[in-house]
């Protein structure tokens, strides 16, 4: 089964198609070659005044990240200094292991060199991509390897040529920057197995925790409407005692394909532990939500597991959901869509329906209202 984690879903797609510059880097002989290299090069980059990237996004689900380039200063005119002061710049981009911040801090020194508009990372299997900057008519891409390990393609954009001086200087830079970019790689991924339930590929509790803070921060910043989905699947027990845990497991597992299958690319699905599912949906109102909710129960219905004799096992789930207000935390948008599942849940049993057949979806904004 494959299923994503947020963080592969959503690409920064751009619409590049001429030809580029390649150059792989990182191997002992380009390290000091670089060295040699920047021994000519002047880049003195001021703190804070230039061309520094910014997280636009939230940094948990790094395929809807994009990185905007503000200039602050405008473009830089003068002279750079006779020397790159080699330490700063190693110091800059080994400050941080975040991958976002490595690429700012490296843009900002190439930038007060080269003096490009725009930049794309592109990590490796493509699996996601960061940009900033805007797209100008002269590009160069840099395949970045060390020691035989992909590191993703680096491209630079600007309104004039670079010159084989200048490529060969940012051939420098980049060979000094490498293993920064490899430890801030391997950061992600071990950040991104944190935030992974291992048995779904879905987002768990930490996932939702990280990026349901940032989304619940924006949406009282911007008034956007964000809501909540709860789902709970109903008489798993049952399912487990009559068919054993593996068949459950790949119940979990249809469960995860569905929703992923069935919610938009910017919703977040994580499974919470057990049979508990979350579905955060940002930009969604109630309506929309409750809307989301039905859609989701009625292609979980269709679907079913086949067990080894056979037998077709279907899937019922009961779906609480409820809208943030400005003033609930997001613990409290939990609770809410929680208590709208136990009311989805309990009109179920009031209603003698069997396991897997359609609950009720409760909507936590009209419980609210009613407290
Ligand atoms: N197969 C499998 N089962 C699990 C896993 N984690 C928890 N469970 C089981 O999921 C079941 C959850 O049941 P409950 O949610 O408490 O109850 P339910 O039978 O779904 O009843 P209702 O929620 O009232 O419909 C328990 O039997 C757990 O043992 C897992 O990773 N795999």
């Amino acid at each position: 089964m494959s299923v994503e984690m947020p963080v592969s879903r959503r690409f920064v797609r751009s619409s590049v198609s001429e030809p580029s510059f390649q150059a792989a880097i990182g191997q002992n002989d380009a390290q000091s070659k670089a060295w040699s290299q920047l021994a000519q090069l002047s880049l003195y980059p001021e703190h804070g005044s230039s061309f520094r990237g910014r997280h636009v996004s939230s940094h948990h689900q790094i395929d809807s990240a994009r990185l905007a380039l503000v200039p602050t200063a405008g473009p830089s005119r003068r002279q750079p200094p006779e020397t790159i002061d080699t330490v700063r710049f190693l110091q800059a981009v080994t400050a941080s292991l975040e991958l976002d911040e490595v690429l700012d801090a490296l843009n900002e020194f190439l930038h007060q060199a080269f003096e490009h508009g725009g930049w794309e990372y592109r990590a490796p299997n493509d699996e996601f991509r960061l940009t900033g900057g805007r797209s100008e008519r002269h590009r160069i891409e840099y395949n970045l390897t060390l020691n035989g390990q992909d590191l993703g393609a680096l491209k630079l954009m600007r309104g004039r040529r670079f010159s084989e001086d200048d490529q060969q200087r940012i051939e420098g830079l980049l060979a000094l920057a490498a293993p920064a970019v490899q430890n801030a790689l391997r950061f992600s991924h071990v950040n991104r197995q944190l935030e992974r339930d291992p048995l779904t590929g879905l987002g768990n509790r930490r996932a939702l925790t990280l990026q349901g803070e940032y989304w619940r921060a924006d949406s009282v910043r911007h008034h956007h409407p964000l809501s909540m989905l709860v789902l709970d699947l109903d008489r798993f027990k049952a399912v487990n005692d009559t068919y054993g845990h593996p068949v459950g497991d790949r119940i979990l597992c249809k469960v995860a394909e569905t929703l992923m299958t069935v919610t938009r690319t910017a919703d977040l699905c994580v499974r919470l532990g057990g049979d508990e599912f979350v579905v955060l949906l940002p930009e969604t109102g109630p309506e929309a939500a409750q809307d989301c909710a039905e859609r989701i129960r009625c292609a979980l219905e269709r679907q079913f597991v086949e067990t080894e004799s056979g037998r077709r096992v279907g899937i019922s789930v009961s779906i609480g959901a409820a809208t943030l207000r400005s003033d609930m935390s997001l613990d409290q948008l939990y609770q809410h869509a929680d208590a709208a599942l136990y009311v989805a849940k309990q009109a179920r049993d009031t209603d003698n329906a069997g396991p897997r057949t359609a609950p009720i979806t409760a909507c936590g904004h009209r419980t609210i209202r009613k407290e």
